[in-house]
C-alpha cells in the first residue's frame, strides 16, 4: 500500500479533493440539466452538435481542401419517405461541419420526382431535424429553380451538349454494352442530330407531344471515349416525361430534371461550398464537375466560390430494416399472390422500426443519436453496426441523464401483516442514487405493496435470494425487509396474495422494486424486442412474403396492468405530452431493476400512461 494512503490525506490533499469533487458535481448537474431540460433550438445547430468528428480525422480533411471564409452545406433528403437511422449520420454531418466552421446549412428536399413525394414526407423531414437540434438556415426545393434548370438544359443544347433521343430502356442498355455493361458500347443516331433540331423536340416534349418513356433529354458526355469507362458518363438522361402535378409548380410542368441535372447545379445556385454525401455517389462526381463544366459553372477546388463534392461511409443497421419499400411492407402489409400478410408494426414510427420519427417515439434522445453518429467517426469506410452496439451507446447516455423510477409490471400484492400506522411514512429519494442526477421525490411507504411476480417464488431454494416462503427480501429505500409468512392462489393457480411480516433483525441479500398500493398509478408499459427472429432480416426472402414467417411473436409485450410509483406524475407534469410528438421533451426514466422506459406521446391519455421500453438494463448477450 502506498505510503499516502497508510498514514491517510493529508489536509491539502482533502481540499484538493474536495474542490475536484465540487467541480465534478458541478459539471455533471449542469450536464444532466441539460439533457432533461427542453432544449431550445438556437439557429444553427444544436447544443450536444458533434465536434470532433469536424475537428479531427477525414471531415477535418474535407475542410482543408476547401478552408473558406463562408462554409455552405445542405442535407439534401428526397422527400419519398421518412428518415432512417442512417439520415440521422447524413444530418449530423451536413449541418455538423457548417456550425463547426461557423457557417451555413441548407434544408433542400430533392423534390424531382412528383410520383414518389408526399406533403406528410416534407413535413416530418423537418420535424426530425429539428427535433436532433438543427435549424435549416434556409428550407429549399430543387423544385424552386425548375425554371433555372429549364433555360439551362435549352442552354447544353445550345452548346450541343445535350441531345434528344428516343430509345427505350432496352436499347439504351445495349449502347452501354448489354446487360454486364462489357460489351462494345455505341452511340445511338440521334447523338449527332443538329442542335436546333434537338430545341425544337426538347420544346416540343415539354409542351406534351410525347409520352412518358418515348422521348427524353440526354445529356453528352463520354459514351465510348474510355475503354473501361464511368457509367455515370455514358450519357445520362437529363430530362423525362412524368405526367404527374408537382406538389410545387402544381401542372406546369410535364417534364422533370433527373438528380444528375439537377443536384449540382442546385449546389451552384445555393452556393454550396462542401457537398457532402455518401460513397454510393463517388463515380456520380464525375459528372457533376463534367456538367457545372460545360456551362462554366466549375470553379477550381482552391478558390472560395464553387462546389465540391465528397463523400463519407454510411451508417447501416444490421438486424433491421432501413429500405423504405420494405419498411412500407412491414406497416401496410403486402399481397404476395392469393396470400394476405397483414401489417406487422402500427405505423411509421412504430418504436419497433429504425426510422428516426420510430426512435424518437419509443424515446431514444435526440442528443444520445448524435454521440452515437460521433463515437462511430466520419470515414469514407460504411459503418455496419450491430443493434446491440446502438443500443449500449444510447444505454451510456440514458445512465447519465434520466431519473429513476420504481415500475412493478406484472404486480401482485403483498400485506404487511404488522405494519402499524407508525410505518406508514413518506421517504424522500434522490433520483438518482450515485448523485448524477439532480433531484428527489417522495416515496409513501404503506401496509400493503405490489411486487413483481418474478420476485415471488413458492418454491424456495439455497441459491435464490428474492421473496419466498418464509424468506426475507429487502425493498429498496424501505428501513425494513420482509418476510412472507404465506400466500394465496387464484383460480388460475397462480400466487395472488402473500401475506408477509416485517423482518426487523435481518439483512436481506437481495433488494427488490414495489409500489405503495394506496398511491399507485396504473400504466400499461411496452416491452420491445427485435421485430425479426432472424439477426440479418435483409436476407429473408421479401419478394415472395417469406419475410413474414420470421416475423417475432414478441416483438412487443404489453404489460397492460404495470403500476409505478405515483412520483410519475411530478415527471409529467413538468414536461408536457406533445402529441405530435414533435418535442424532444419526453418523460423518460430508469424503471429500477427492469429497463429504461418512456411515456408514449400518442397512446397516452389523462387517465391512462403508455410506456414504451426504450432499452433494457444491460445486454441481453443471449440474443
Ligand atoms: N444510411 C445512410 N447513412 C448516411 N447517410 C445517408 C444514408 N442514407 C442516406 N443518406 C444521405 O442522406 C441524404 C438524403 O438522402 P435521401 O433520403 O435522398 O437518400 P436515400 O439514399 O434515398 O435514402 P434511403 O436509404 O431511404 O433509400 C443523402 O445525402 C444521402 O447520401
Ligand atoms: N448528393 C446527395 O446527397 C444525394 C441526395 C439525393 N437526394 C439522393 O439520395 O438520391
Amino acid at each position: 500500500m502506498a505510503d499516502a494512503e497508510e498514514k491517510g490525506p493529508s489536509k491539502r490533499a482533502l481540499e484538493k479533493a474536495k474542490k475536484k469533487a465540487e467541480k465534478l458535481a458541478k459539471k455533471a448537474e449542469h450536464k444532466s440539466e441539460l439533457a432533461i431540460r427542453p432544449k431550445e433550438p438556437t439557429k444553427q445547430a444544436g447544443p450536444s452538435a458533434p465536434v470532433n468528428m469536424f475537428s479531427e480525422g477525414w471531415l477535418k480533411g474535407v475542410y482543408e481542401e476547401k478552408p473558406v471564409k463562408a462554409v455552405r452545406t445542405r442535407f439534401p433528403p428526397e422527400p419519398n419517405g421518412f428518415l432512417h437511422i442512417g439520415h440521422c449520420k447524413a444530418i449530423a454531418v451536413n449541418f455538423g461541419f457548417a456550425k463547426h466552421y461557423g457557417g451555413v446549412c441548407f434544408l433542400r428536399y430533392d423534390d424531382t420526382n412528383p410520383e414518389k413525394e408526399e406533403e406528410i414526407y416534407f413535413t416530418s423531414i423537418l420535424d426530425i431535424v429539428r427535433w436532433l437540434g438543427f435549424e435549416p438556415f434556409q428550407v429549399t426545393h430543387s423544385s424552386d429553380s425548375f425554371d433555372r434548370l429549364y433555360e439551362l438544359a435549352e442552354e447544353m443544347i445550345r452548346r450541343d451538349k445535350a441531345y434528344m433521343c428516343y430509345c427505350n430502356k432496352e436499347e439504351i442498355n445495349r449502347q452501354r454494352g448489354g446487360p454486364d455493361n462489357r460489351g462494345p458500347r455505341y452511340a445511338c443516331e440521334h447523338r449527332t442530330r443538329p442542335t436546333e433540331e434537338s430545341l425544337t423536340e426538347f420544346r416540343a416534349m415539354r409542351d406534351g407531344k410525347y409520352k412518358p418513356g418515348e422521348a427524353f433529354l440526354r445529356m453528352k458526355q463520354s459514351l465510348t471515349d474510355l475503354k473501361e469507362g464511368n457509367p455515370q458518363m455514358w450519357d445520362l438522361p437529363a430530362y423525362r416525361i412524368i405526367e404527374r402535378d408537382h406538389h410545387k409548380t402544381g401542372g406546369k410542368w410535364r417534364i422533370y430534371p433527373t438528380y444528375d441535372f439537377t443536384h449540382c447545379l442546385c449546389d451552384a445556385f445555393e452556393d454550396i461550398s462542401h457537398s457532402l454525401c455518401t460513397t454510393e455517389f463517388r463515380q456520380s462526381r464525375v459528372s457533376y464537375d463534367w456538367l457545372l463544366e460545360q456551362l462554366d459553372m466549375k470553379v477550381p477546388v482552391s478558390e472560395e466560390k464553387g462546389p465540391m463534392q465528397r463523400e463519407y461511409g454510411r451508417l447501416n443497421v444490421n438486424g433491421t430494416i432501413l429500405s423504405k419499400r420494405r419498411i412500407q411492407m412491414l406497416v401496410q402489409g403486402t399481397t404476395v399472390g392469393d396470400k394476405t400478410i397483414p401489417p406487422a408494426v402500427r405505423d411509421w414510427d412504430d418504436p419497433r422500426l429504425y426510422t428516426l420519427v420510430g426512435l424518437r417515439r419509443r424515446g431514444i434522445p435526440a442528443q444520445a443519436m448524435l454521440q452515437f453518429v460521433e463515437e462511430l467517426g466520419v470515414t469514407v469506410g460504411e459503418s455496419a453496426i450491430q443493434i446491440a452496439r446502438f443500443e449500449a451507446s444510447i444505454r451510456k447516455h440514458l445512465e447519465r441523464t434520466v431519473p429513476r423510477q420504481m415500475l412493478v409490471l406484472e404486480p401482485i400484492k403483498v400485506i404487511i401483516e404488522d405494519a402499524t400506522d407508525e410505518d406508514e411514512i413518506e421517504i424522500t429519494v434522490p433520483y438518482d442514487p450515485k448523485g448524477a442526477i439532480p433531484g428527489e421525490r417522495k416515496v409513501k411507504v404503506g401496509k400493503e405493496v405490489y411486487i413483481d411476480r418474478n420476485d415471488f417464488r413458492e418454491e424456495d431454494s439455497a441459491d435464490y435470494f428474492r421473496l419466498a416462503p418464509d424468506k426475507a427480501v429487502g425493498l429498496y429505500n424501505v428501513p425494513f425487509a420482509i418476510r412472507a409468512v404465506s400466500y394465496s392462489k387464484s383460480d388460475d393457480g397462480k400466487a395472488f396474495e402473500i401475506k408477509a411480516v416485517k423482518a426487523l433483525n435481518e439483512k436481506p441479500k437481495a433488494f427488490i422494486q414495489w409500489v405503495d398500493v394506496a398511491t399507485a398509478v396504473p400504466v400499461t408499459a411496452r416491452q420491445y424486442n427485435s421485430l425479426f427472429k432472424s439477426a440479418s432480416p435483409n436476407e429473408l426472402d421479401w419478394k415472395n412474403g417469406g419475410w413474414a414467417d420470421d416475423l417475432n411473436p414478441s416483438s412487443e409485450v404489453i404489460f397492460e396492468g404495470a403500476v409505478i410509483e405515483r412520483g410519475v406524475k411530478d415527471l409529467l407534469k413538468s414536461r408536457s405530452l406533445h402529441p405530435s410528438g414533435s418535442s424532444d421533451d419526453l418523460v423518460r426514466f430508469q424503471a429500477l431493476r427492469t429497463a429504461y422506459f418512456c411515456a408514449d406521446v400518442k397512446d397516452s391519455t389523462e387517465d391512462k400512461i403508455v410506456l414504451n421500453q426504450i432499452v433494457t438494463l444491460r445486454e441481453d448477450k443471449s440474443k
